[in-house]
């Protein structure tokens, strides 16, 4: 019984030959580990002598291979991130695409990025005839928790690329690494910089492209070289480049123009209906749920429905009408663009089984909240007119002084 849930795998002893038979040829297999210049880090090495007079066999074997073991590329968006030593691209992570539905943006912001992007990659011979770089930067700035980063994977599955994860903070990344690995970046790819205003620290200043600031201390100085990173560089032609913030202030403008960063997308806070579509997915009907079209025309609850107290959806069966009712309770609760959509999904995770529930909670949550909003502008406004008050006698004082002393 153990035997049937879990997938054999087979592991040669280390550095000892091997030989088994794949369609009829014979392969001898040897597991060892290649010696490198870094004394942490250790490559592994298969070594196969593949015993056959056919020089399309190594295709055969690795698609064999990729089939019977490797993941379903057409289900994953492989994220990519340069190896400790930054000298090469590896795959850091995977992860399912995202239904297109999943991520809840106005369609003038999903589909209009969207459109672009394919458009783009569409029209490589357009660029390339009238001598434009074959390129596109999308720079994604707003809030937190509002979609950017989802928006990115959303748009790599939608279309078949990786995501290359540009770690423009990290330790030992200069200048010449990093220009490497722009030339080693694929193609067709989506380069990522998350947080540039971080990364650039408020500067086309120190990109050499605004002028020159003088680094304030020695950190500055250690990042020199990385902060000259031109974000539209030589190498990297076919690629998409996103970069994120939540300052757009920050960001100089030469890094924000046209040819460094072609489209420019704002992302807000929650609006009702994005709050309302947010609710619909947590508690869809239960004909959305289970796809049944019959079950959707019929507005009836199907036979087979067993609701588990541990479903990630409503513990009830729930109609279209009363799905859509209570998905219009909840919107009607949250004020417009106050909440970002990362808050609200939290808040519904926390009542997950009952709309109702989450809808209650949901009242007494935003209550709380908009209290403490107020309390917190009250005790602003307190301190800036102390502020202005104590200017205000400072002023007075030297007044009375220079007056005194005339
Ligand atoms: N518009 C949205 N639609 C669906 N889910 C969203 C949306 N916005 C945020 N989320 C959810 O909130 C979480 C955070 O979202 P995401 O990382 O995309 O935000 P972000 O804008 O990139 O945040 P940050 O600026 O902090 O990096 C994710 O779990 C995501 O599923």
């Amino acid at each position: 019984m153990f035997l049937k849930k879990r997938k054999l795998t087979y592991l040669p002893v280390y550095k000892a030959e091997h030989w088994f038979r794949h369609r009829g040829v014979w392969i001898s297999v040897i597991w060892g580990k290649e010696e490198n210049d870094h004394r942490y880090e250790v490559k592994e090495q298969l070594t196969l002598k593949i015993f056959t007079t056919n020089p399309g066999f190594v295709r055969i074997l690795l698609q064999d291979a990729k089939r019977v073991y490797g993941p379903d590329d057409d289900d994953m968006v492989y994220i990519c991130s340069p190896n400790s030593y930054n000298e090469y691209w590896q795959v850091s992570s995977s992860r399912r695409k995202r239904p297109l539905e999943s991520i809840i943006l106005e369609p003038e912001i999903k589909d209009v990025v969207l459109d672009d992007a394919k458009d783009f990659l569409e029209n490589e011979k357009w660029y390339l005839d009238r001598g434009i770089p074959y390129r596109r930067g999308y720079l994604l700035y707003g809030v937190p928790g509002s979609g950017k980063t989802s928006l990115i994977h959303l748009l790599a599955g939608e279309l078949n690329l990786h995501i290359y994860v540009i770690p423009l903070a990290k330790k030992g990344l200069d200048d010449s690494s990093l220009s490497n690995l722009m030339a080693e970046l694929p193609k067709r790819c989506i380069a990522l910089m998350k947080d540039i205003d971080a990364a650039f620290k408020g500067s086309g200043k120190c990109l050499g492209i605004a002028g020159s600031e003088e680094p304030e201390d020695d950190e500055n100085d250690k990042n020199k070289d990385k902060d000259k990173v031109d974000p539209e560089p030589s190498s990297g032609e076919g690629c998409i480049l996103f970069a994120t913030t939540n300052r757009l202030a920050a960001l100089d403008d030469a890094l924000c123009r046209p040819g460094r960063m072609d489209v420019h997308v704002e992302f807000q806070n929650a609006s009702k209906w994005q709050a309302k579509k947010l609710f619909g997915c947590f508690f869809p009907s239960t004909s959305k749920f289970l796809g049944d079209e019959d079950d959707k025309v019929a507005g009836a609850v199907p036979k087979h429905w067993q609701p588990k107290a541990t479903s990630r959806f409503a513990t009830v069966p729930l109609t279209d009408e009363e799905a859509e009712q209570y998905a219009e309770q909840f919107s009607e609760v949250i004020p417009e663009r106050m909440f970002s959509i990362a808050t609200l999904q939290g808040l519904l995770l926390s009542h997950k089984n009952k709309p109702w529930d989450a809808i209650e909670a949901s009242k007494v949550w935003v209550k709380q909240q908009l209290e403490k909003h107020e309390a917190s502008a009250k005790e602003e406004g307190q301190k800036g007119q102390k502020q202005k008050e104590e200017e205000q006698k400072k002023t007075e004082g030297k007044c009375k002084r220079d007056c005194h002393q005339r």
